[in-house]
């Protein structure tokens, strides 16, 4: 076995207390250790230069070591005060925008020369697009129920009940969301205490993670900018629900809400697992439509609870304008072509792209069965003709449809966080395309298929960097290949 590299700095699970002073991709606030031995990198995930935190050191090696946020002891001199109550999500709120622009686009390039190995790669960035809404901006929230609350002023566990988001770096107890948070519907956070009252008033258990037992599990919702509705889904497990007074939560819901509300989805999990998601297990539509329209450049979507669909619209529209502006540099190879959508969700990108193009020919594929059933649908609802959805994995798909090979110029991939699969990657390349727009919610995965791209004989010709997520490390990548 190789010996373990030991640093003469820190040890694993030491608590230590440094002041961040560079930022790395992703939101890795960077400190340093210095002594008689000279400098040690410590990388703190959702920190900021100038702040000093407590964290705990979780990975260590010889060249540096990795520890996980506890508090902010001081905050920058960066930070400005905001009327929001701090979240876990959103842990850059109190850095002005410009600040945050600032550091995301830097990181990301640096990123690309480190692993992409593009060393000219400012000379080929485009434009850095800013969310059209810097605050409230998200169509969607999921508060967790917690039997465990975290204490901010004891700085400590309680037992009781809460309503919010799960402490950052625990999976057993959640913070109450009291108030507007900046990210979503404020009129939603507001009210989130009186939903929280309600079930305490229920007399039932909110869900004890260690102890994998209680009623309540989720509070979900869905936000339509379109319209200004909202869809809500209340997770429990399944054995109390005849005890929980469903007509006096609807009431509920109607008081708080008025016409808002579009419908109340009601879900039983009785999974026990810590990773179980707010969409799995049986839902049961309470009252009203189980899904919302969402409008973007000029198409209407249908959302329901489950499928995927962009999580700032209003930047989304921004996104998808600059991939179509991307694809459509030579029209010639896009009208009256096909055109290949892969990893095509509910078909966003396909069909704003049809409806910009004369003959054109979507193929769109995806996994996700419900999703290409939505895709399909919303492609009838908005009269777009030329569209095929496919649900399938995109490395057998295009085993399974080698007719395309050579056949197809243009290609927009939108892949997961986790990049493209290398095997899957080597049959999109081999189907020849010269044009390639490759969307990215994870530039780090990105940066290392531009390796293989630019080994298969591709070139960067223009990159914009999208801020879907202000006040997050996330960040959004456009990029067009061509040969
Ligand atoms: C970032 S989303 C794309 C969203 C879409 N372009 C949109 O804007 O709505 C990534 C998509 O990849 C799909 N996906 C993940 N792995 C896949 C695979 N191996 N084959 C096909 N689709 C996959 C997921 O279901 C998800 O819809």
């Amino acid at each position: 076995m190789p010996k373990r590299e030991r640093n003469k700095f820190v040890k694993r699970g030491e608590i230590i207390s440094i002041t961040i002073e560079d930022y790395a991709f992703g939101g890795k606030g960077i400190g340093r250790i210095r002594n008689e031995e000279g400098e040690f990198v410590v990388f703190v995930p959702n920190t900021l230069p100038g702040q000093t935190v407590r964290c705990q050191i979780n990975k260590t090696s010889k060249r540096y070591a990795e520890a996980k946020l506890f508090d902010v002891l001081e905050t920058s001199d960066q930070e400005k005060d905001v009327p929001f109550q701090a979240i876990p999500g959103a842990p850059y709120i109190k850095l002005p925008i410009e600040i945050q622009h600032k550091y995301k686009k830097t990181s990301t390039l640096e990123l690309f020369k480190r692993i992409g190995k593009v060393e000219n790669i400012e000379d080929l960035f485009d434009e850095f697009i800013a969310s059209p809404e810097v605050f409230h901006y998200r169509n969607k929230m999921e508060y967790g129920f917690s039997a465990i609350r975290y204490d901010f002023e004891q700085k400590t566990d309680v037992d009781e009940f809460a309503l919010g988001f799960k402490k950052r770096g625990t999976w057993w107890c959640a913070e109450n969301l009291d108030k507007d948070s900046g990210l979503f519907d404020a009129q939603v956070e507001n009210n989130l205490k009186h939903i929280r009252q309600f079930c305490i008033d229920s007399g039932l258990e909110p869900w004890h993670a260690p102890q994998k037992k209680g009623f309540f599990r989720y509070f979900v919702i869905r936000k339509s900018y379109k319209t200004n509705q909202i869809l809500c889904n209340l997770v429990t497990t399944s054995p109390q629900i005849s005890h929980f007074d469903m007509d006096g939560f609807v009431a509920l819901l109607k008081e708080l809400f008025g016409d808002r509300i579009a419908g109340l989805i009601h879900t039983t999990n009785d999974e026990i697992g810590d990773r179980t998601l707010a969409v799995t297990g049986n839902e049961r539509l309470i009252f009203g439509e189980d899904r919302i329209v969402e409008n973007l450049l000029g198409l209407n979507f249908e959302i329901s609870m489950k499928s995927f669909f962009q999580t700032n619209p209003k930047s989304a529209e921004k996104l998808y304008s600059k991939v179509i502006d991307y694809a459509l540099e030579k029209a010639e190879t896009v009208n009256g072509k096909i055109v290949m959508d892969l990893f095509c969700g509910t078909g966003t990108i396909g069909q704003i792209l049809a409806s910009k193009t004369t003959g054109t020919q979507i193929i769109g594929v995806d996994i996700v069965a419900d999703a290409i059933k939505d895709a399909k649908k919303n492609a009838e609802r908005n009269g777009i003709k030329g569209v095929d959805f496919y649900a399938a994995d995109v490395g057998k798909f295009l085993v399974e449809y080698p007719q395309y090979k050579g056949k197809i110029e243009t290609i927009v991939l939108d892949p997961p966080r986790a990049g493209i699969a290398p095997k899957t990657l080597d049959k999109v390349i081999k189907i020849g395309a010269s044009r390639m727009v490759y969307v990215s919610c994870n530039p780090a995965t990105q940066a290392r298929d531009t390796e293989i791209l630019r080994q298969a004989g591709y070139k960067i010709s223009k990159m914009s960097l999208v801020d879907q997520f202000p006040h997050t490390a996330h960040i959004e990548s456009i990029i067009l290949f061509e040969k």
